[in-house]
């Protein structure tokens, strides 16, 4: 055999090795119903979108049923400044004025929403969009934040109150693949919506579906322990350590935890925080003997 066929021999050998590790998690998480929160930075890159859109139709395909909840923060704000509409962040959330609400619900479900729909459907034709309102799915109320001891007024933010998931069951049954945009109707005033956060929309679904998993993708490794120390990465750590580190992350961070913990305490099994700049790093989490990113899991006494 000539050294190239016995390089062409390893290299195969390798491919095979990815994927029999592969095997066991294929087995576990076969029919697994698993929300992914998609959104923030880890969606402003083409070569990522792309890579994110391979990831979820693999999911597809091996047989697991993954939902979609997408943010769109940065397309949101480019819009907003476009139109000369201002806007700001306190506490992490965006304070929505009416006309803020109108561009918001244009940017994630007219474009945010119509792109990962047509790059899922580069795959198949699988990804169906809706948002909160269709279907009744979401219904919110609106909600403040309390900056440095202040009460503050956020116009058209709401958070999600109630969860009618009968529309997604409907799309899984049919082997379809939804993508939600997290916008709400207003329980409390007829005809109105509100902005929600996507971290919290997507914990809010993944507890009404009793999903398997909950991911969220965002811009760093994982969650830190102390926050910027890069040596602080954490792998895994319980619900009630994930609260009590609550009281110590900062402004971006903070919706993500606070989405594991209410999945979690909601009854998800596994929530995870992975690294939305690297591509596939949704396979290598669900896949991979090592896994990535960090994993939020119940108290021990809970899950026993
Ligand atoms: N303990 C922590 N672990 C990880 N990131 C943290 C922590 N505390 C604060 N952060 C910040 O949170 C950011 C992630 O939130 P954000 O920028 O809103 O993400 P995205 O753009 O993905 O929505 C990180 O880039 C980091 O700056
Ligand atoms: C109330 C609030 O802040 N809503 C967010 C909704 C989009 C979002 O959450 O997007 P990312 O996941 O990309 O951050 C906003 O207006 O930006």
């Amino acid at each position: 055999m000539s050294n190239r066929d016995v390089t062409a021999l390893e290299a195969a050998a390798d491919k095979a090795a990815v994927l029999v590790e592969a095997l066991p998690w294929l087995e576990q998480f076969k029919d697994a119903l698993v929300v992914v929160k998609y959104g923030g930075n880890a969606m402003t890159d083409d070569t990522l979108k792309a890579a994110f859109a391979q990831d979820v139709a693999f999911l597809r395909y091996a047989g697991l049923r993954p939902v979609v909840v997408h943010g769109g923060g940065p397309q949101i704000g480019a819009m907003l400044e476009r139109l000369g509409v201002h806007s700001e962040f306190r506490g992490g959330l965006r304070v929505t004025s009416p006309e803020a609400m109108d561009v918001v619900r244009m940017v994630l479900t007219g474009q945010v929403s119509r792109e990962l729909v047509g790059l899922l459907n580069a795959h198949g034709p699988l990804a169906v969009g809706l948002s909160g309102e269709d279907a009744a799915l979401f219904g919110a109320r609106r909600r403040g934040t309390v900056v440095d001891g202040e009460q503050i007024d956020l116009g058209h933010v709401g958070d999600v109150v109630t969860v009618n998931p009968a529309a997604v069951r409907d799309l899984l049954a049919a082997g379809r693949i939804p993508v939600v945009s997290s916008v709400a109707p207003d329980l409390d005033h007829d005809g109105e919506v509100l902005n929600v956060n996507a971290d919290t929309a997507a914990a809010a679904l993944a507890t009404a579906l009793g999903a398997h998993k909950l991911i969220v993708l965002t811009d760093v490794e994982g969650v830190y322990a102390n926050w910027p120390d890069r040596d602080s990465l954490l792998s895994s750590l319980t619900v009630s350590e994930a609260e009590d580190l609550l009281t110590r992350v900062d402004a971006g961070m903070v919706p993500k935890l606070e989405a594991c913990v209410r999945a979690i305490r909601g009854g998800v099994a596994q929530a995870h925080v992975v690294d939305g700049r690297r591509a596939h790093s949704m396979l290598l989490e669900i896949f991979t003997d090592a896994g990535t990113g960090t994993m939020i899991l119940p108290d021990p006494q809970e899950s026993a």
